[in-house]
């Protein structure tokens, strides 16, 4: 059965600024917390998801994640667990019960690697938080076709690849996947509407590809599928990340 309070917090389609906004996650990919911070003041004010990979948190640890949260924000906490059952059950454990609202591992590990996520996520209600999503990277955006047949071994095209590790994590118990926004519509088939799709390789038109493989702009993701879209550098390396931030938006309220 469906369930549906762990269905997306706050997707209420892209109709007002606070609602596209909702809908971005910023990836906070700094070395320190004084870098980070700089980009929140810049910021300030946009009810955006923040989401804080290993760079920031192997540097700060969760009490930067504790800071995102006392300032309000969604959190996903970004470190794509993978290893065996009861190590990543722990990882879990760690991560929910500082209050991370979104946590991740790699659909790779298998079914019962990611069933023992899902426990050790459970720890959030002992800590007083709600559990949080927990979600399994797929593919890498930065994997392109060859990249996946030649050098990591697995045959057939990427989707097929995607689709097969989103319904494992569906099985699994999970609440969505990480995926690129190419085939976020094609999960939402296979594992229903209320099955959450974050997609990073989110590249505004004109925007340089850094070394992401299956990219999208902002607005063809969201009309295709996405319910979260992951944005760094298009946002984070550039000279004025709000004005960056203000012109995402104001594509996705053309919509
Ligand atoms: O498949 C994946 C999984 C995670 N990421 C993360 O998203 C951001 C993307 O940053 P950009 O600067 O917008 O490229 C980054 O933190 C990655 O670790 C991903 O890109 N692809």
């Amino acid at each position: 059965m469906t369930d549906t309070s762990r269905t997306p917090r706050g997707l209420a389609g892209a109709g007002t600024e606070n609602d596209a906004a909702s809908r971005i996650m910023v990836a906070l990919d700094y070395g320190s917390a004084s870098e980070a911070e700089a980009l929140l003041s810049a910021l300030k004010g946009i009810p955006c998801y923040m989401k804080v990979g290993m760079q920031l948190y192997f540097a700060e640890g969760p009490s930067f994640v504790e800071r995102l949260k006392r300032d309000g924000y969604r959190v996903f906490v970004d470190l794509k667990m993978h290893d065996i059952p009861n190590t990543v059950k722990g990882g879990a454990r760690s991560l929910a019960v500082v209050g991370a609202d979104m946590i991740n591992v790699h659909a790779a590990g298998g079914k019962k690697m990611m069933e023992a996520a899902l426990e050790g996520a459970a720890s959030a209600n002992s800590a007083g938080h709600e559990r949080p999503l927990v979600i399994a990277v797929t593919q890498l955006t930065s994997t392109d076709a060859v990249t996946m047949n030649e050098e990591i071994g697995i045959p057939g095209s990427v989707e097929d690849a995607v689709i097969r590790y989103a319904r494992l994590a569906k099985e699994a118990g999970l609440d969505g996947v990480v995926s690129s926004p190419w085939e976020a519509a094609k999960v939402k088939e296979a594992c229903g509407a209320s099955f959450v799709t974050v997609t990073p390789g989110i590249r505004p038109a004109g925007t340089s590809v850094d070394d992401q493989a299956r990219i999208m702009t902002p607005a063809q993701a969201l009309g295709g599928g996405s319910d979260y879209m992951v944005i760094g550098r298009p946002i984070t390396a550039q000279p004025d990340p709000r004005a960056a931030m203000a012109q995402i938006l104001k594509e996705l309220n053309h919509l």
